[in-house]
């Protein structure tokens, strides 16, 4: 195929999807350590191995009581009590971690051995052993007086003993004896046998029923799907998988990809090149592009303009990858070899040359294996603005969608828990905050900064030399799309935006 320029950015965009798609690993699952999950894609829905929470779990640290074991008449005075005040026994106090067994409520029948249980509603009753208190106000005779109604003093996080349903935060209550105050940290103490029991009054309204529990179960259920397949994992997933277990995450695998940078004139960063040589970049740019998308490269090679090194150089790179990027003699010269011997492997070229800039001569193939998943060949030119634009532009949506299974042949969009790396691979309308002209009937894509214009993230346009001024580029924080029909974007115009990853 020779080198035009009529090929539409649409048409790009759906060879690359199509030969993305064919050359992807359905099959490709391991199984990785949790810790090294993070950005990468779950291969199956996952289930909970037990109710979140896994008890009632008290929010606040205060104190657990009965709700019924109060009258409903409001406060009385009792025992030791100020009047107008609602009075409890404290049972002990229970830390996160400790058996709430122990401390039931004294009316409580059920098994204390299952203490996590949601209680139901018979358990959550008035208990026989907690009397509702029924002294007149202002009676002071302890004799006469009925037992006060049970608590225990809990911390956040404790599981709610038995028969208990409610808890009162510290600040809403005082202790008595009062040596200690309500609400100190570290709680208060059992008092010695000398001090007589813990008393906590509340002067308030008692809160409803179930306030400041999270019940068991409210979150999730034991056997729930707690994550889907195809989720892209973020840290929030990380601790939902801790929680029930999964130490170990099957993952789907992520696409094998070789770059192979070409050119004479070419040597590594670390040498000292002669007057007429540069030091190569791309390979090291368009692999730390994959890289921070979550798709780091295999194989990095840099290979002469020789047609039999890049012969066996590509040769290799088709059937060790899934994705073969090459970048440099793509284009016209005397020595862009790559599309020949592309050609001579039996690589179809499906694209080269497109109505764009950069990245005009840029060249997408698709290479057939017998028995097994296709490669894709991206041909990026050398000139490294355009090879990590058309890199980004559409390479990285295209890997972004590969990772989504059932994503086949549809406009895909991340689902709404996706993290926000999945949107942006996309790219998004951001506002231009200069306006911007270009003449040539091409789509364009020029770099942009961003800047903070009255609260609104703009987007700012970066000049630079054209498309082999790499230094430009490094000031920008992506590049936006000026469609072909356009010659101006306005100032304040919405423009769609595509940042380079991080
Ligand atoms: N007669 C024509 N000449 C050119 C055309 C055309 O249509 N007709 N297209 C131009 C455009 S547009 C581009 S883009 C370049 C792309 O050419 P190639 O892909 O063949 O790239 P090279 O010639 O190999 O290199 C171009 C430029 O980039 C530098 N380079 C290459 N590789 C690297 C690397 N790994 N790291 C850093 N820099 C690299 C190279 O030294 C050259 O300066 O062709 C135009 N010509
Ligand atoms: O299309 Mo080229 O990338 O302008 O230099």
């Amino acid at each position: 195929m020779k080198l035009a320029d009529t090929t539409t950015v649409q048409t790009v965009i759906a060879q690359i999807l199509a030969a993305q798609e064919s050359s992807r690993d359905d099959g490709g699952v391991e199984t990785i350590p949790l810790e090294r999950a993070l950005g990468r894609c779950l291969a199956r829905d996952l289930t909970a191995d037990r109710h979140q929470p896994p008890f009632n779990r008290s929010a606040m640290d205060g104190i657990a009581i009965a709700r019924a074991d109060l009258p409903a008449a409001g406060p009385q005075n009792t025992l030791d009590c100020p009047e107008e005040a609602w009075c409890f026994q404290s049972l002990g106090i229970l830390a996160a971690g400790q058996d709430p067994g122990p401390l039931a409520h004294p009316g409580f029948s059920g098994n204390t051995s299952q203490a996590g249980r949601t209680p139901s509603e018979s358990e959550a009753r008035p208990s026989p052993g907690a009397v509702p208190l029924k002294r007149a106000a202002g009676t002071r005779d302890n004799k006469q007086a009925p037992p006060l109604p049970p608590c225990v003093e809990i911390m956040t996080g404790a599981a709610v003993p038995p028969g208990f349903d409610t808890v009162i935060r510290y600040e809403d209550l005082q202790r008595s004896p009062d040596s200690q105050a309500a609400g100190k940290n570290p709680p208060s103490p059992e008092p010695g046998p000398e001090a007589g029991p813990v008393r906590w009054i509340c002067r308030g309204s008692i809160p409803a029923r179930g306030a400041n529990i999270h019940p068991r179960g409210a979150d999730y259920q034991k056997g729930a799907v707690i994550l889907e397949g195809g989720q892209i994992i973020t840290s929030s997933h990380i601790a939902v998988l801790a929680s029930c277990g999964y130490t170990q995450v099957p993952l789907r695998t992520l696409p094998s990809i070789t770059i192979v940078a070409t050119g004479d004139e070419l040597v590594s960063p670390d040498t000292t090149p002669l007057d007429h040589q540069i030091r190569a970049s791309n390979h090291l740019s368009i692999a730390g592009e994959l890289t921070s998308w979550g798709f780091p490269p295999g194989e990095v090679r840099l290979c002469p303009d020789d047609p039999q090194a890049l012969t066996e150089t590509i040769r290799r790179g088709l059937k060790e990858s899934r994705v073969l990027i090459l970048t440099g003699a793509v284009s016209k010269g005397a020595y862009d070899h790559i599309p020949g011997i592309l050609e001579g492997l039996g690589v179809e070229i499906r694209i080269h040359g497109v109505s764009q800039r950069p990245g005009k001569p840029l060249l997408v193939g698709r290479a057939r294996k017998a028995g097994r998943a296709d490669s894709l060949v991206l041909g990026l030119p050398g000139n490294p603005v355009s090879a990590l634009i058309n890199l980004r532009r559409y390479l990285i949506p295209a890997l972004a969608l590969q990772s989504i299974p059932g994503s086949s042949g549809r406009i895909w969009a991340p689902g709404p828990a996706s993290p926000m790396s999945s949107w942006a691979a996309l790219g998004f309308p951001l506002r231009l905050a200069r306006e911007i002209t270009f003449e040539p009937p091409l789509t364009y894509y020029p770099g942009v900064s961003l800047e903070m214009y009255q609260g609104e993230l703009t987007l700012v346009p970066v000049r630079g030399n054209g498309s082999g001024d790499f230094f430009h580029l490094s000031k920008t924080a992506g590049f936006i799309v000026m469609p072909k029909d356009r010659t101006r974007l306005e100032a304040g115009s919405l423009v769609q935006f595509y940042p380079w990853g991080v």
